[in-house]
């Protein structure tokens, strides 16, 4: 069983950098941490990034998650392989673009490219955000896949993953901690990357988030709403090259002994308890490319 630690970061391709980069910067509101060798680094958080755009093709190119330490990165990789995943080490080049010690590659059964690492770098000082959007960490990444059961069948057989509730069979919330979800599948034909999401400090903040982006004419894909599911207050909005971010706040934690509940996706608050307008969210494509040699 591979013991996911954390969420680390995603890492995405755009043909236009500094738009990408404005738009994180001064309407998300993370922090421009660095721009080095055709890579800009983004954060929110403790991390030294939790998003990385590399210039080249828009679309994801891969989300990554921690692991404890270098032991356990390479039992993952032995276990991964001896189910059949095909697997590959980073070099230490691709390492330090990352700013990681080290990482291992796979692609998931539906081509969504994941990242395993160890010794993400952390950064002691303060944020200097953007804006003050009200960012609290980096909360989630939601990955599209055409067979969300599948999807779980998979993380649950390798990882410490467990569901945390259903949305039939359209979408499946997972938990490798307390929270609710760090990780979620939405039914999509294809793989992608479905939202990152940003943890806020108060629903006065996702309101004050959704004012500003109004105002800044940024498309509004869902919310503010409430999620029945984690019960956070949310905002879905499009950025750059068909990304999407999502704000919530309020996100539950959940016991050792909670039993996974099955929502009904044709119901009109299965995703929104107060009937927002409901609008399926637009996916980044996964690039496809071929593995760390
Ligand atoms: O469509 C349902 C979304 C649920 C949640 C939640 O319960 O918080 C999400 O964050 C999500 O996956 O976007
Ligand atoms: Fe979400």
């Amino acid at each position: 069983m591979i013991t996911l630690h954390d969420i680390a970061y995603v890492r995405s391709g755009t043909a236009d950098a500094k738009a990408a980069a404005a738009f994180a910067v001064d309407v998300v509101g993370m922090e421009l941490v660095a721009q080095e060798d055709g890579v800009t680094y983004l954060r929110a958080d403790k991390r030294h990034h939790c998003l990385a755009f590399e210039e080249g093709e828009a679309g994801v190119l891969a989300s990554a998650f921690s692991l404890k330490g270098p032991d356990e990165l390479e039992a993952a990789e032995k276990e991964l392989q001896a189910a059949g995943v095909e697997v590959a080490r980073g070099t230490p080049k691709q390492a330090r673009s990352r700013r990681v010690e080290d990482f291992i590659a796979f692609d998931d059964p539906f081509g969504n490219r994941v990242e395993l690492v160890h010794g993400q770098v952390q950064l002691a000082r303060p944020v200097h955000f953007g804006r003050p959007a009200g960012i609290t960490e980096f909360g989630h990444i939601c990955f599209d896949a055409p067979d969300v059961k599948e999807a779980y069948a998979f993380w649950s057989a390798h990882f410490n993953i467990k569901v945390s509730d259903w949305i039939g069979d359209w979408a499946c919330l997972m938990r490798f901690d307390p929270v609710h979800h760090k990780l979620a599948v939405f039914r999509g034909s294809e793989p992608g990357l479905c939202h990152i999401n940003f943890q806020v400090d108060s629903l006065d903040d996702v309101m004050r988030n959704w004012r500003f982006l109004q105002a800044k004419g940024v498309e509004i894909e869902m919310g503010p709403g409430r999620h029945p599911q984690s019960t956070a207050i949310f905002v879905y909005f499009k950025g750059p090259e068909g990304l999407t971010y999502e704000y919530s706040y309020g996100v539950r934690n959940l016991g050792d002994d909670w039993v996974p509940r099955v929502f009904d996706p044709t119901e009109p608050d299965a995703i929104d308890m107060w009937h927002g307008p409901i609008q399926r969210t637009q996916t980044q494509p996964q690039l496809r490319r071929p593995l760390p040699a």
